[in-house]
């Protein structure tokens, strides 16, 4: 049975339909586009019944965060800001480390710090917090000795959840390399699809996923963006406390609505040609917001794409941050290429609204890396997907998109 934690139940309403009292919820994300845009689509639909803060950790590792914070703070003027300058992490001691796995890091040792301003400094006493998995190392423990309950938005499948919190039992008693994983009560997971970072017990990402998993069973709750509809059986092993004994309850709150903002300044050629295209012919292959791509395998799909006969819109991404990619599209694609695909392929770099070209009638499929936006997104909009993991929870998340949709996934052991 679902479980609606007390603090997420419906509150007295003013006539204008804002709430008149209850909970102030402080919703935390940590970074990324995969992580920021649930928690802004979470915090616009909780705006609607409570008093909600979202806390921008600044300066944001990409740029597209920067700018999807502005949009959506003056797109949603219910949600309140909260701004956290996060003092420079001195990362030396993890060389070529993923920028995004070292803000993790950042933010969790900031956190007394983010806590006491956020106690000491809010328009009004902070009922609870909801944080990113990312953090409940160091938020979970810190909430609690406030006194203050500590949900976890998690903002990638059940199936992903269900990993994370039985990883630290199977890591403390297992003396060897990583294996295949039987987790409790549910599935095996492969060992060709756990996240490939977790095989190296020296990488930043490593110890923070462990203790991450650990502190899932100390949260009040844990809010899921999936449905009972996409992940009934995982959700239920994890209420049943199959998976790991005390699990808090698991609240399925997703898909998560898309919010309602400005576009995101970015390749502005894509609407007009998608508008010439013919219906369900075009072929839309994105990786995501973070998953940048090696030359020879942006030529190699290319080549692909060409070979293939299909209208394509591609949007290649070959550096982990934004701001990073200086590279040319001719230089990276190769001489010819451009001219070749011309006339039924578009290529761009930089930020598309994937969310309002998913529902472009011209949109026919998706070949994803899945995550789980990308995954979620799709399937609110019933594209078909072909599945390209390239890391993290992305191959787990391939199985789930291929029970709904029964695709193909394409498999690449250097990238997964
Ligand atoms: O040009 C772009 C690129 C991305 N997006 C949006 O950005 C989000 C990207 O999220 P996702 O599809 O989940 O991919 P990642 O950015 O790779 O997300 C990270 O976070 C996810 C949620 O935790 C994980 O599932 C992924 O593996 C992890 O890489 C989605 O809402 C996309 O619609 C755009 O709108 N335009």
């Amino acid at each position: 049975m679902t479980h609606t934690p007390d603090i997420l139940k419906p509150h007295k309403m003013a006539v204008s339909g804002k709430p008149l009292t209850g909970p102030h919820l402080v919703l935390i994300p940590s970074a990324g586009m995969g992580h920021l845009t649930p928690f802004s689509r979470l915090a616009a639909s909780l705006s609607d019944l409570c008093h909600v803060t979202m806390v921008s950790i600044l300066p944001t590792v990409s740029s597209a965060e920067s700018s999807h914070l502005s949009d959506f703070f003056s797109s949603y003027p219910d949600v309140h800001s909260f701004k956290f300058e996060l003092p420079p992490f001195d990362s030396s001691a993890y060389p070529n480390a993923d920028p995004f796995f070292l803000r993790f890091e950042g933010i969790n040792q900031s956190a007394p710090d983010l806590m006491t301003r956020l106690l000491t400094k809010s328009s009004k006493p902070v009922s609870a917090l909801i944080i990113d998995i990312t953090l409940s190392t160091s938020m979970v423990p810190l909430a609690k000795s406030f006194g203050i309950p500590c949900y976890i938005l998690f903002t990638a499948s059940a199936a992903m959840l269900s990993f994370c919190a039985y990883f630290p039992t199977y890591y403390d008693s297992n003396s060897g390399p990583i294996g295949d994983i039987q987790i409790n009560g549910l599935r095996m997971v492969p060992v060709a699809t756990i996240p490939q970072a977790l095989h190296n017990p020296k990488l930043i990402f490593t110890p923070l996923f462990i203790q991450n998993g650990k502190n899932l069973s100390k949260a009040d709750g844990i809010l899921v963006n999936t449905c009972e509809s996409l992940e009934k059986d995982t959700l239920v092993a994890l209420r049943d406390a199959h998976v790991q004994p005390g699990f808090p309850p698991v609240v399925a709150v997703g898909p998560l609505l898309p919010v309602n903002i400005p576009a995101i300044s970015g390749a502005s050629e894509v609407s007009p040609w998608l508008d010439m295209q013919p219906e369900k012919s075009v072929v839309y292959v994105s990786f995501g917001s973070r998953a940048a791509m090696p030359k020879e395998q942006i030529r190699e799909l290319g080549l692909g794409l060409e070979a293939s006969g299909c209208q394509f819109l591609w949007v290649v991404k070959t550096t982990v941050v934004d701001s990073h990619d200086n590279t040319e599209l001719e230089e990276l694609l190769g001489e010819g290429f451009l001219e070749r695909v011309k006339d039924r392929g578009l290529v761009v770099k930089g930020w598309v609204e994937q969310e309002e070209l998913l529902q472009h009638k011209a949109v026919g499929s998706f070949v994803s890396h899945c995550g789980w936006n990308s995954v979620t997104e799709a399937a609110l909009h019933g594209v078909r997907m072909l599945a390209w993991p390239r890391l993290g929870d992305q191959r787990i998340n391939a199985g789930i998109s291929s029970n709904i949709y029964t695709n193909y996934t394409l498999v690449n052991n250097k990238n997964c």
